[in-house]
């Protein structure tokens, strides 16, 4: 199917509307993080940068660390902005923007998140790495696309009927990340979790400072809820839409989390810099061995 102007963006130098970029700028392995200052925190890791691009929030770096090549890209904050990303990435891999086309053997791009998040477990420290097994989203990105795979509906199920959801609300949905990933980067020190993505840093994950909750016990029901012994663990705002766009557009995505907060024992992380540049580093070295 021939995509028109309208739908398929480009800048004037050809390249993709949001993320200003050509094909040849990215990787096929590709690192997100949702701070644009991020960014160089991990490509200052690199031997070599090749492409150093910006545009909003988006700032793009490709390089080399221990001689394998990989994008490091900051999304800003939000699930609406993973949709950006993750149709302009695919674009770049998978559809010929000069004559506007799908290309016929589909690319496939391994997603790595480096967040921070905060833990609403009292037993997950503060400090820790915290690898997304399963994402639960709030926001509702993925029921704009036909398709259901990565989707977990028992799990759906299971959790719709111990918040006795109020229908205003967007249905939360459940999806797995890339179990080959997963596989890769799970092991000693690395706590596996199930994380929520909210749909805001403030009332939706049920921070209040000066305007009062709508459902006052929708915290303590998110913290309690476990399915086959999976509680949910953690707190922050990108997962969800990354695990179910990647897993429809047939791509891999895990996500790793920087505990920098553990909102049961009300404790924030004295260094949340630190932390981060921990689980830059760590995340760096596997992917090496991928
Ligand atoms: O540190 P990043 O990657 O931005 O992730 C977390 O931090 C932001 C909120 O402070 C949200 O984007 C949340 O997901
Ligand atoms: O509590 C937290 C900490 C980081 N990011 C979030 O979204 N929530």
């Amino acid at each position: 199917m021939h995509l028109g102007p309208s739908e398929l963006i480009l800048n004037k130098d050809g390249s993709i509307y949001h993320l200003n970029l050509f094909p040849e700028d990215i990787s096929d392995t590709v690192i997100l993080v949702g701070d644009p200052g991020r960014v160089e925190r991990v490509s200052r890791h690199f031997d070599t940068l090749e492409v150093n691009k910006r545009k909003r929030e988006f700032i793009t770096h490709t390089g080399r660390y221990k001689g394998k090549r990989m994008t490091v890209l900051s999304t800003g904050i939000g699930t609406d902005n993973i949709d950006i990303v993750l149709n302009e990435i695919d674009a770049l891999a998978n559809i010929d923007l000069k004559n506007r086309k799908e290309i016929k053997d589909n690319k496939i791009i391994n997603f790595i998140r480096i967040g921070t998040s905060g833990t609403i477990q009292d037993e997950i420290r503060v400090d820790s790495f915290l690898l997304s097994e399963f994402a639960l989203g709030f926001d509702s990105v993925v029921y704009y696309y036909s398709g259901m795979a990565g989707r977990q509906p028992e799990m759906e199920s299971a959790l719709l009927d111990h918040l006795n959801w109020d229908s205003n609300k967007s249905r939360p949905y459940v999806v797995k990340g890339d179990e080959t990933l997963l596989q890769h980067f799970r092991g000693e020190g690395v706590v596996q979790g199930f994380t929520g993505s909210n749909v805001g840093f403030y009332g939706p994950q049920g921070r209040f400072l000066r305007l009062q909750p709508s459902e006052a016990s929708l915290f303590d029901k998110l913290s309690s809820f476990s399915y086959r012994g999976k509680k949910l663990t953690n707190f922050e705002m990108e997962t969800s839409a990354l695990y179910g766009l990647s897993a429809l557009l047939g791509h891999r995505a895990i996500s790793l989390n920087a505990i920098i907060a553990n909102r049961a024992t009300i404790a924030f992380s004295e260094d949340p810099g630190r932390t981060v540049d921990r689980l830059i580093h760590w995340t760096l070295e596997k992917l090496v061995q991928l």
